[in-house]
C-alpha cells in the first residue's frame, strides 16, 4: 500500500441538508505532508474530521492506512495522530501530568520526555495547562498527537498562535517526522506554511477542491508581476509596446508569462532611455494570489493540477472552505481523542 490516505468523492452533509463537503477525492502517498488549505468555512476540518474516523462520511470512501477510519477505527486509531484546533485538557493539570495520562491511553508512548523536548516545552513540565500560554498549548497539543509514534498525523492549523520562531521549530518538526516516514495531513490559514511545508496540497472552497499540485504547480498556472515607479513625465505608455502595463499613479504593474523575458526588456528600456525605476520588484506568483483568486471566486481552472484521477469516481468533483474550532491531541484511542473534544 503506498497510499496512507485515500478520499474517494467524499461527502459530510450536516442535519440532513447542509452539505459541508460536497464530493472531493485526493491521495497522500506514504510519507509525504499534504496541506489542505481553504476560505473560512471551506470544510477543511469536517474532510480531516472524517479520515480521522471521527464522524461517518454522507457518501464516497475515506481510507487511512488501507481501513475504513469510521468503521475500523479500532485498526486505525493506534495508528494515527491526531492535533484538533482546541485542546481540552484538564486546565489544573501540570504538562507533565497532561502527557502521563496521555500516555496511559498509548501504545508504545514515547518516553515524556522525548515528546516535550521534540516540542519545545522542555523545563516546563511542572507548569499548569492553564498557566501555559497559547503558542505552548498548541506545543503540548502536538506533543500529545505525536506520543503514540503515530504511522500518520492529522494536523488542524497546528501553528494557529505560535510565534514566527514556534511555528519554524514547528515546521522543522514535521519535516523530521516526515523524513522518519510519517505521513502528515495538515490544515492551515498560513499561506507561506503550506508553501514551505508541503510536498503537496489542495485548496478547498465551498466543499470542492478547486485547485490542488505541488507548491510549485499551483503557483506555475499564474502570471509572475513586475512592478516598478516611473519618474515623474515618464508615462507607462512609453514602456515596449508588448508589455501589458497597469499604472496608477506612476506606479506601474506588468503581468507575465515570461518573467525572465519581460524583466530583461524592461530593463533594457530603462537603461537605453535613462529611466531610473524606483521600488523595482520582480517575483514569481505566490500561493497566496492563487488562493485569493479562489476566495475571490475567480480561479482560473478548476480542474486539479496534479489530479488524483485514478481514485476520482465519475461525476465527483474536486474543491472547499474553513470552519470549525475543535483541538485535542490525540494519539491513540478513540476514547482519549473524544474526551477531550
Ligand atoms: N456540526 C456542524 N453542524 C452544522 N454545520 C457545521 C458543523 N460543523 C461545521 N459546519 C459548517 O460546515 C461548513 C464547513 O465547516 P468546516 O469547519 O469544515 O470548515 P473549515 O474549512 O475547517 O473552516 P475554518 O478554516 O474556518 O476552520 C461551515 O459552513 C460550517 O459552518
Amino acid at each position: 500500500m503506498t497510499n496512507a490516505i485515500e478520499a474517494e468523492g467524499l461527502r459530510r452533509s450536516y442535519s440532513g441538508d447542509f452539505e459541508a463537503v460536497r464530493g472531493i477525492s485526493f491521495t497522500v502517498p506514504r510519507g509525504e505532508i499534504f496541506a489542505l488549505l481553504g476560505t473560512n468555512g471551506a470544510g477543511k476540518t469536517s474532510t480531516v474530521e472524517l479520515l480521522e474516523g471521527l464522524a461517518a462520511p454522507s457518501a464516497g470512501i475515506a481510507r487511512v492506512l488501507g481501513h475504513d477510519p469510521y468503521r475500523e477505527r479500532a485498526a486505525v486509531r493506534p495508528r494515527i495522530g491526531v492535533m484538533l484546533q482546541e485542546g481540552g485538557f484538564p486546565s489544573d493539570l501540570t504538562v507533565a501530568e497532561t502527557v502521563r495520562m496521555w500516555a496511559g491511553c498509548t501504545t508504545h508512548a514515547r518516553p515524556t520526555a522525548e515528546a516535550l523536548g521534540a516540542t519545545g516545552l522542555a523545563g516546563r513540565e511542572k507548569v499548569r495547562v492553564k498557566q501555559l500560554s497559547g503558542g505552548e498549548r498548541r506545543r503540548l497539543d502536538l506533543a500529545l498527537a505525536l506520543l503514540g509514534r503515530p504511522e500518520v498525523l492529522f494536523l488542524d492549523e497546528p501553528t494557529t498562535g505560535l510565534d514566527a520562531e514556534g511555528r519554524r521549530d514547528t515546521w522543522e518538526l514535521v519535516r523530521a517526522l516526515r523524513d522518519g516516514g510519517t505521513t502528515v495531513l495538515l490544515t492551515t490559514h498560513y499561506l507561506e506554511e503550506a508553501e514551505t511545508l508541503a510536498d503537496r496540497l489542495a485548496i478547498m472552497h465551498r466543499g470542492r477542491i478547486v485547485l490542488s499540485g505541488t507548491p510549485a504547480e499551483v503557483t506555475a498556472a499564474r502570471p509572475a508581476r513586475i512592478r516598478f515607479t516611473l519618474p515623474e513625465g515618464v508615462p507607462a505608455a512609453r514602456l515596449p509596446l508588448h508589455l501589458r502595463a497597469a499604472e496608477d499613479d506612476g506606479r506601474v504593474e506588468i503581468r507575465t508569462e515570461s518573467l525572465q523575458d519581460d524583466l530583461s526588456a524592461v530593463l533594457r528600456w530603462a537603461g537605453e532611455n535613462d529611466v531610473r525605476l524606483d521600488a523595482l520588484d520582480a517575483r514569481s506568483a505566490s500561493l497566496e494570489e492563487a488562493f485569493l483568486d479562489i476566495a475571490a471566486g475567480k480561479a482560473g481552472d478548476p480542474r486539479p493540477l496534479a489530479p488524483d484521477t485514478s481514485l476520482a469516481p465519475a461525476g465527483s468533483d474536486s474543491a472547499a472552505a474553513p470552519a470549525s474550532s475543535r483541538s485535542a491531541a490525540a494519539s491513540d484511542t478513540s476514547l482519549a481523542s473524544e474526551a477531550v473534544r
